[in-house]
């Protein structure tokens, strides 16, 4: 059963000139894609700097305006939603990335700013709501003393996952993680897929990670979209795009990220295969490829490649 549907995701924005500021043309930022992701799913959207990830993810949440195309949740668009039906929505879709620290003081007490969430929308005593902090903290494997320190005082896997637990008060079924965690080691790294998945069995939640990172994409996720200039490129399971890149602009991405240290490899294996297994749920088919006018080439059950424009 799919979590979250996107269908002919179109977002196009304007571009004006002169002193009328007339529209002169239009920034094609995602130019139709499909994608679905099912419960405890895992994809990773990878691309260039500038391919559209971060405008995907915004969508997700309501922060884009969408040109066409539908997003689809427990079988309603989204972007035709009423008010009521959006609040289960946001809460179940959440958006972490480090934008989020711009809105914010960096003198805010880490348990301040995992609790505000809490106090819009549940109505804790101080002592549950002191409580429920730390619990989320555990989870993300930070120590209680976490709570009574700023937000300046902690290092950049400490901020990622502070981050997480402040999404997990609304108990998300989707995370959308941008960016953040391309710039952490790689035992940072491990660290954070070790909690997602420990999250994914709990609470059957799913993630989406926008990165232009593609060993990190085959690392933490099952299914992997490569977007190139708004559209999909290509689309497998991370074992097919690891072992089988098809497209021009996958190749030069895995040239750009070569797999991790070879010493490593049996580890890698061992996190890829448990991510396949559990993502078998997951039915990839034609029309989860960008519906562009690009011809598709099915080179497996689970591995789609467009044919690039001659
Ligand atoms: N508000 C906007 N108005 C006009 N163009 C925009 C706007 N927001 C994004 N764009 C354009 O849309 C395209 C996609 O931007 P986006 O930020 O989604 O890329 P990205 O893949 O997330 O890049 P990065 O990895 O550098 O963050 C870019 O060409 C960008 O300039």
């Amino acid at each position: 059963m799919p979590l979250l549907r996107v269908e002919d995701l179109k977002i196009h924005y304007p571009i004006k000139s002169g002193i009328f500021s007339r529209q002169t043309g239009r920034i094609r930022a995602i130019d139709g894609i499909n994608f679905t992701i099912c419960a405890r799913g895992s994809l990773a959207i990878v691309g260039k700097s500038g391919a559209g990830k971060s405008t995907i993810g915004r969508a997700l949440v309501g922060l884009e305006q969408v040109t066409s195309g539908q997003i689809i949740y427990a079988g309603r668009n989204m972007i035709q939603a009423t008010n009521r039906r959006l609040t289960d929505y946001e809460k179940a879709i959440q958006l972490i990335s480090k934008d989020e620290f711009n809105f914010v003081g960096r003198h805010m007490l880490v348990l301040d700013y995992i609790a505000s969430p809490l106090r819009n929308f549940c109505n804790l005593s101080v002592t549950a709501e002191k409580a429920r902090v730390m619990e989320l903290l555990s989870v993300v494997e930070l120590s209680s003393d976490t709570a009574a320190k700023s937000l300046a005082q902690l290092n950049e896997s400490e901020l990622c996952r502070v981050l997480i637990a402040r999404a997990l008060t609304r108990a998300p079924k989707l995370l959308i993680i941008d960016g953040l965690i391309t710039s952490l080691d790689a035992f940072a790294q491990r660290q954070i897929l070790r909690i997602l998945q420990g999250m994914q069995r709990e609470t059957q939640l799913s993630w989406l990670m926008l990165t232009n990172d593609l060993s990190l994409a085959i690392l933490m996720c099952g299914q992997i979209a490569m977007l190139d200039a708004g559209r999909f490129v290509e689309l497998g399971t991370s074992g097919d795009i690891r072992n089988h890149a098809s497209h021009i602009y996958t190749r030069r991405m895995l040239a750009a990220n070569p797999p991790a240290d070879p010493t490593q490899r049996e580890q890698l294996k061992k996190y890829r295969c448990a991510l396949e297994r559990e993502f078998t749920a997951t039915q990839v088919t034609r029309a989860h490829l960008s519906a562009a006018n690009l011809p598709l080439q099915q080179l497996s059950s689970t591995h789609f490649v467009a044919i690039p424009d001659k």
